[in-house]
């Protein structure tokens, strides 16, 4: 049976569990207090809310208040949205060379203080702390990847139809960008949104989440650093529906890049229609991870743990649904269980964590809600670790004999939550995987090539994982199908989301 994170002999938490915790979360509160991270970033400048009041920000794992950001409405994000409009003319016609030395300042100061992000990051997020710097590494690839790009913003020449005629087409940044970001990935969301946006010429307003600010205002605190002039890079924090409200319905903001859940991306993109903003939706997600009876099962298992329970399964890819065929079931469900049950779950402080809390009492509520439900459709449960005394945690779970009418089928987990699906065929997993609305990332773990293509060619998804639970690649087009969004980041696609083309026809007499 696994247990809390490793404990002394008498069963209390260890004293050096007690003394990372102490110390780590000393390190990200002075990172709070030396950054300065109180206040919201406006054309260079850091700003109060009008009114002053804050926003309270809370480690999920203890639930208690580590620090305060500017609770800003309308007015602030419409002097935000003022302050990228006036900087865009100067940023967009400056040489793309100057943009991406600015942008490989900023990667490298990203990389200079990736052991403060990183603490930060576990303190208001709550991941583990070597999953919070392998998520710093994934913001640094991003802002490298797009210093380098911002030099390809590529046009093109026409083969002539005529012989006096001659076309060339041209690529011209989008304008002022509005992204709104996740907490699940606090640092690399906007990084991810923001790299390309400023490599295309564009200027952006951001809007982190509620739950998890600090990062981005630390993201601010190195553009700052790096040399963005004022006005091109901005961060407001406070109320999501007004700032959002002003975002969408400012006809001066020419793009959305939203990431976050598929009802909140419907509205907002509802929001845009009047006037017709480009869109780029990063939305939600629910994986199917299909093991075939030829996989090997080690690594489908150890493919399935990384897939399910990283970021304590708070990922936009993790597997959602795991299927698993008739002839491997029984060896799968054994094995899965015995790994699952092995984790530890606890502060992201303590060293070799593995399972760190949810981001906030919403979600536990949501995860218990839906295991509630599959409970008592016939699931049976196999749950691992106990509870630590306090923060939003929940137990990391395997479900057997999921009914596929249960909720979580069609419901994203979002948690330490694993349910397995038994089939027979091919058809019928490919079928099963498929019956979703969405279609963001999906699995396939087989060791005969022609099945795993023709599988990988039938799921519905933007990303196919083959024999590997992770997929993440900066140079790759991430982004999904159906209603997981439209768009993608990551590689030239992701810069050209920010592009638009425009063609000039030479009379040449
Ligand atoms: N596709 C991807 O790349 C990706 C990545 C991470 C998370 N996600 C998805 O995001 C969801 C979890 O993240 P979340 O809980 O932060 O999602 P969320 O949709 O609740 O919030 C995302 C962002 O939208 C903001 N927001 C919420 N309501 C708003 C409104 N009315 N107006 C303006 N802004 C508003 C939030 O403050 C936050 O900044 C999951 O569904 C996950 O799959 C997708
Ligand atoms: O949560 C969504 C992220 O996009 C996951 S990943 O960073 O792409 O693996």
């Amino acid at each position: 049976m696994s247990s809390v994170a490793p404990k002394s002999a008498d069963g209390t938490p260890s004293n050096a569990n007690e003394t990372a915790i102490r110390e780590g979360r000393a390190r990200a509160r002075a990172v709070i207090r030396d950054w300065d991270l109180t206040r919201a970033y406006i054309n260079g400048e850091w700003r109060e809310a009008d009114s002053r009041e804050k926003l309270d920000v809370i480690d999920p794992a203890k639930g208690d208040v580590i620090g305060g950001v500017p609770f800003m409405r309308t007015s602030e994000a419409r002097r935000a949205i003022d302050a990228a409009s006036e900087a865009f003319p100067a940023w967009s016609t400056r040489l793309a060379k100057d943009r991406a030395a600015i942008l490989r300042r900023w990667r490298d100061l990203l990389e200079t203080h990736q052991e403060e992000l990183a603490s930060l990051i576990t303190l208001e997020q709550g991941k583990p702390y070597d999953q919070a710097m392998r998520e710093v590494v994934g913001a640094i690839a991003y802002a490298e990847w797009y210093s380098e790009e911002a030099k390809r913003a590529y046009g093109q020449t026409m083969p002539a139809t005529q012989r006096d005629r001659r076309v060339v087409v041209q690529k011209h940044a989008v304008g002022v960008v509005a992204a709104i970001t996740p907490w699940n990935f606090p640092l690399t969301m906007v990084v991810r949104k923001c790299a390309p946006a400023l490599a295309a010429g564009c200027t952006v307003v951001v809007k982190p989440a509620e739950d998890t600010p600090l990062s981005a205002l630390a993201a601010a605190k190195l553009a700052h650093q790096a040399g963005f002039p004022p006005g091109v890079f901005n961060v407001v924090t406070g109320l999501p529906q007004p700032i959002g409200e002003a975002l969408t319905g400012d006809e001066r903001v020419r793009m959305l890049s939203f990431t976050g859940s598929t009802e909140v991306g419907k509205r907002l993109m509802a929001q845009c229609a009047p006037t017709m903003k480009k869109l780029s939706l990063e939305l939600g997600g629910n994986a199917p991870f299909i093991v075939m009876d030829d996989a090997d099962i080690d690594v489908a298992v150890a493919g399935a743990m990384i897939s399910k329970f990283r970021n304590s399964g708070q990922t936009c890819v993790c597997a959602n649904r795991i299927f698993v065929q008739d002839g491997v079931y029984d060896a799968f469900v054994e094995k899965f269980i015995a790994a699952s049950n092995t984790q530890t779950i606890g502060n992201g402080f303590i060293p070799g964590m593995e399972l760190g809390p949810l981001i906030n009492r919403q979600a536990v509520a949501k995860v218990e809600r839906l295991v509630q439900n599959a409970q008592k459709a016939g699931a049976t449960l196999h749950y691992g670790a106990e509870l630590p005394a306090d923060g939003h945690f929940t137990r990391p779970l395997v479900m057997t004999d999921v009914p596929l009418d249960a909720d979580c089928f069609d419901e994203e987990l979002f948690a330490p939550v694993a349910p397995i699906y038994r089939f027979e065929t091919e058809d019928e997993a490919i079928t099963l995987a498929n019956r979703v609305r969405t279609g963001l990332s999906s699995y396939v773990y087989s060791r005969d090539v022609g099945r795993i293509q023709r599988i990988a060619d039938r799921l519905e998804a933007g990303v196919v994982g083959i024999n590997d639970g992770t997929t993440s690649h900066e140079g790759a087009p991430f982004g999904g199908v159906k209603e997981s969004g439209q768009g993608r980041e990551g590689g030239h696609w992701g810069l050209e989301e920010y592009l638009e083309p425009k063609y000039l026809n030479y009379a040449i007499g």
